[in-house]
């Protein structure tokens, strides 16, 4: 039985679709990346997949449950951590968690879970005072409160420093292990490649492509490049005729070569090693930005793609 299953699901704001005939399947014990451009409906599928709202047309299936009808049912099995969640109650952090365990009729320890998060030594504090990075460790340890089957987590890095992130990808591996299925909303690439089997990438309210990142990446042409400094210029030495090059040329000292596929970059290094003296070598896949830009035509800003730094303006994913 798949964690999460979309037929023909479908919301429309007034003349906005947020999200058009997605047929979407996440299997059991599955990291599930759900990336997307802003706007592409990330969260408006997660809203549906909760009964937070209900869809126009098509159904929704959570842990084999129709969300319509039962999602009492699917919430206490799930541990969902929402963008911007909001902590208006003046409770210290650890009544915030003892409310959330108490909620899923669960018998975790408060405090190990704060310290799961990082937040043990401000358990008594006012959650409310804690800053956005601790906020957002409160509602990750809300969400995983219950050890719930299924984990739904939106943009979960939001806020924290790059210690927090590391701390989150290790849960998440973790809780995956021991079967839980997790589904993660992100657009930062570099997160959603560390700890996802597959992913799902939104543009427009569609799904336009699910797949692993490698498969994606073979998908867009799987186009690898790979130089080679060397002590004198490497001209002549018949790279051209090996499988899977498309093309070689030499830059001075550097023999540049696109490869049609990423695995003939050792058949390059060894023939080439065979016949020069290889000082350096450098070798880049597609990028995870280019992949997004093919994928989503950039988004609504279009055009090339953005690089990693300008992707962001959370100087913590800045620093990843
Ligand atoms: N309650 C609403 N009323 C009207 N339009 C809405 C509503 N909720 C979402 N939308 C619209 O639906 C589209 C998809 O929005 P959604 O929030 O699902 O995108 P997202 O992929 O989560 O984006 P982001 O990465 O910016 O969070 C957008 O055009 C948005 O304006």
């Amino acid at each position: 039985m798949p964690a999460l299953q979309t037929n023909g699901l479908t919301k429309r704001f007034g003349d906005v679709v947020a999200v058009d005939d997605l047929d979407l399947t996440v299997e059991s014990g599955e990291v599930f990346g759900f990336l997307g451009p802003n706007g592409a409906g990330k969260s408006t599928t997660i809203n549906l997949l909760l009964d937070f709202i209900r869809p126009t047309e098509g159904s929704v299936e959570v842990l084999g449950i129709d969300a319509q009808a039962d999602p009492e049912a699917i919430r206490r099995r799930v541990g969902v951590l929402p963008e911007g969640y909001g902590f208006d109650d003046p409770l210290l952090g650890r009544e915030y968690l003892e409310w959330a365990i108490g909620t899923k009729g669960a018998d975790d320890d408060p405090d190990e879970l704060l310290s799961l998060v990082g937040l043990e030594d401000d358990a008594d504090r006012l959650a409310g005072d804690y800053s956005k990075g601790m906020q957002q460790r409160l509602a990750f340890a809300i969400a995983l409160a219950g050890d719930p089957d299924l984990l739904i987590l939106d943009e979960p890095s939001t806020g924290l420093d790059p210690n927090g992130i590391r701390r989150m990808r290790e849960v998440v591996r973790d809780r995956a292990a021991d079967g839980t299925t997790v589904f993660f909303s992100s657009h930062i690439l570099s997160e959603v490649e560390a700890v996802c089997d597959r992913v799902g990438v939104m543009n427009r309210g569609e799904l336009v492509a699910v797949d692993s990142i490698d498969g994606l990446r073979d998908s867009a042409g799987g186009h690898a490049t790979v130089e080679l400094e060397c002590a004198t210029p490497p001209t002549g030495l018949g790279v051209e005729s090996l499988s899977g090059v498309e093309r070689a040329t030499v830059e001075d000292r550097t023999l540049v070569v696109r490869c049609s596929e990423p695995s003939a970059k050792v058949d390059v290094v060894t023939h080439v090693a065979e016949r020069a003296a290889v000082e350096d070598i450098l070798s880049e896949t597609v990028p995870l930005e280019t992949l997004f830009n093919e994928l989503t035509g950039g988004g609504r800003d279009g055009g090339e793609a953005a690089t990693a730094d300008e992707a962001t303006d959370d100087p913590a994913e800045a620093l990843q």
